[in-house]
């Protein structure tokens, strides 16, 4: 059974930081649909080119799993022999749902979850490398050492898949976009208290780059090919190839 996302239906009174905690974990598939444009777009994208750059007896990375959804895609998507699929997450309440959720689906391609901090497992031998709205979490210093450590462990022509939230350089473009994304997500049903709540719980843990940035970022760790592949509003997908 799918729960409904609730959390900022109600007034909060000591409106604590946004966190992965059991009740996100709950409600979770329902959060992202409803929060983040062109969710699913992205997630069948990452199992179409996961067919393109997965090579045999390589290893891919879903680093900020949550419930699996990527990994999911990656897994229906792999046909080249020989590979792991390594799912990382530092939330217990998700991983311990991605289990079960991953375990609904027959498959022979091997999974192996991993309850840990991204920046502290090994990356090696990857073809592979996501990172679906995980980068924006991670302390604005440490994106650096993480994505240099990415292209390190993938291989000649291996894939990274960066997904992330935005913002724009430009103030005006910003806050349209901002807007746009409001409007989303009033389309999908969320009241202003719950969108103000949750902007405000976010606004610590959540530190958006602007594409350029990631761009330049991307390419100072070494990766020779870099683009932007899609953008709804905000939110948007880049590509960088080693
Ligand atoms: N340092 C960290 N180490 C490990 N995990 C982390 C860390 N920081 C945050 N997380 C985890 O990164 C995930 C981010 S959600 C990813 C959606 C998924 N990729 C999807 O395709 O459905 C995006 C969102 O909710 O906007 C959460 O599960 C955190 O526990
Ligand atoms: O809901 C939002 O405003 C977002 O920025 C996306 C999101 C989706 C799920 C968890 C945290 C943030």
């Amino acid at each position: 059974m799918q729960s409904k996302d609730h959390i900022f239906a109600a007034p909060i009174a000591q409106l604590g930081d946004f966190c992965f905690d059991q009740k996100v974990a709950e409600v979770f598939p329902d959060m992202i649909k409803r929060s983040v444009p062109g969710y699913s777009n992205i997630i069948s994208a990452i199992g179409m080119m996961t067919a393109r750059f997965a090579r045999p007896n390589s290893q891919l990375y879903d680093l900020g799993c949550s419930l699996g959804a990527a990994t999911q895609e990656m897994r229906r998507n792999l046909t080249q022999p020989g590979c792991k699929i390594i799912a990382v997450d530092n939330s217990a309440a998700m991983l311990e749902r991605a289990r079960s959720h991953l375990a609904a689906f027959k498959s022979d391609a091997v999974v192996e979850l991993v309850e840990a901090d991204i920046s502290d497992i090994a990356i090696e031998n990857a073809s592979v490398v996501v990172l679906n709205f995980t980068l924006q979490f991670i302390a604005p210093e440490r994106r650096e050492a993480l994505l240099a450590r990415i292209y390190r462990g993938l291989n000649p022509g291996g894939v990274l898949i960066l997904s992330e939230k935005f913002i724009s350089a430009d103030d005006t473009v910003n806050e349209l976009l901002i807007e746009l994304h409001h409007d989303f997500k009033r389309a999908n049903g969320y009241s202003e208290l719950e969108i103000s709540q949750k902007r405000t719980a976010l606004e610590k843990v959540l530190r958006p780059d602007t594409p350029e940035q990631h761009k330049e970022r991307l390419r100072r760790v070494g990766f020779s090919q870099v683009d932007l592949w899609f953008q709804c509003f905000n939110f948007g997908s880049m590509v960088a190839i080693k």
